[in-house]
């Protein structure tokens, strides 16, 4: 197996790569931003890319939400969650906040460290970075291209940077959730504790629709973790529904939320089931259980039997 994953070496999802078992051994590709990371995994060039897709803090991350939405279809096959925390690295030369006049780093560490920069470099102005370790290597650089970068206590480290300040992040505890991608194959086996991540493009433009669709989740008892709007592209006001549901595609209540979807739907993505990283609790009630559904459905076969 080759991972690529949204580098440099040293960015946070590098760490979530670094947690699959296997793959700190096996061959990493570093990849400019998130869309090249699945290119390479479309094209057969990496088996699997690791990216970011939501923060405790910011939520989705748009860039990768819109990347696996469209295109040749791709599977997600695993969640890890990473602990953020960031510090403030300095070029050499650099001893005081007062001196930083131009700051760096990704555009979701800034949001996340929004109000510690306006409390303490109101001046500083900002650059977005193709990622933390992107930002934080440019000050290695003979003549950097900015004062500061917000990037990972560990590249910091990592590269003898000079830190300047700990813990800038203004909520202590956020955690970055990134998936596995690879191309479509075989979806894991359920574990109990599971996770479905669907693309529901809105059917026709009406009042009701998206209730329509979530109806289908209720009606079965799935719960949804996450649900993002993300415009298509193709015309104002259009939009499709980034969906997180707890279950695996192998639980009837599921399978079944499935078919009433595509019935609405049918243009509807199913980018996979995979085990869910933490905290789900596999309750489900007795009537939307497996043996429930078989036994309904051997009912009405028992009825239609006698057609
Ligand atoms: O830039 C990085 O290091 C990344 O991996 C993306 C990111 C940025 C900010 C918070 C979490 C992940």
């Amino acid at each position: 197996m080759n991972y690529a994953y949204l580098g440099p070496a040293g960015t946070f999802t590098e760490s979530a790569l670094l947690q699959v078992p296997g793959a700190a051994d096996a061959q990493r590709i570093p990849a400019s931003n998130v869309n090249v990371a699945l290119s390479m995994v479309r094209e057969g060039a990496a088996d699997a890319a690791m990216v970011p897709i939501e923060n405790s803090v910011e939520g989705g991350v748009s860039a990768t939400l819109d990347a696996i939405a469209q295109g040749e279809s791709l599977q997600i096959v695993s969640e890890i969650l990473v602990p953020i925390t960031f510090v403030l690295a300095v070029r050499p030369g650099i001893d005081s906040l007062e001196q930083i006049k131009q700051i760096s780093t990704h555009g979701h560490a800034w949001a996340q460290c929004r109000l510690w920069a306006e409390a303490n470099i109101p001046g500083a102005a900002f650059t977005p970075a193709s990622s933390t370790a992107a930002g934080a290597l440019a000050l290695e650089e003979a003549d950097p291209p900015h004062d500061a970068a917000i990037c990972s206590p560990l590249v910091a480290q990592e590269r003898g940077l000079k830190v300047l300040v700990s813990g800038v992040e203004d909520n202590v505890g956020a955690v970055t959730r990134f998936i596995l991608v690879t191309r479509p194959g075989r979806i894991p086996q359920p574990t109990g504790v599971d996770k479905s991540t669907l693309i529901l493009p809105l059917p026709e433009d009406r009042p009701g629709a998206l209730m329509e669709l979530l109806e289908q989740f209720t009606a079965r008892g799935v719960n949804l973790s996450r649900i993002e709007s993300r415009p298509t592209g193709k015309s104002l006001g259009e939009y499709f529904f980034s969906v997180d549901i707890e279950g695996h595609v192998a639980e009837e209540r599921v399978a079944a939320a499935l078919s009433g979807l595509h019935r609405l739907s049918p243009k509807l993505r199913f980018l996979g089931s995979y085990p869910a990283a933490q905290g789900l609790e596999a309750s489900v009630d007795t009537h939307n259980s497996d043996a429930a559904f078989s036994e309904a459905r051997a009912w009405v076969q028992s009825l239609r039997d006698r057609v």
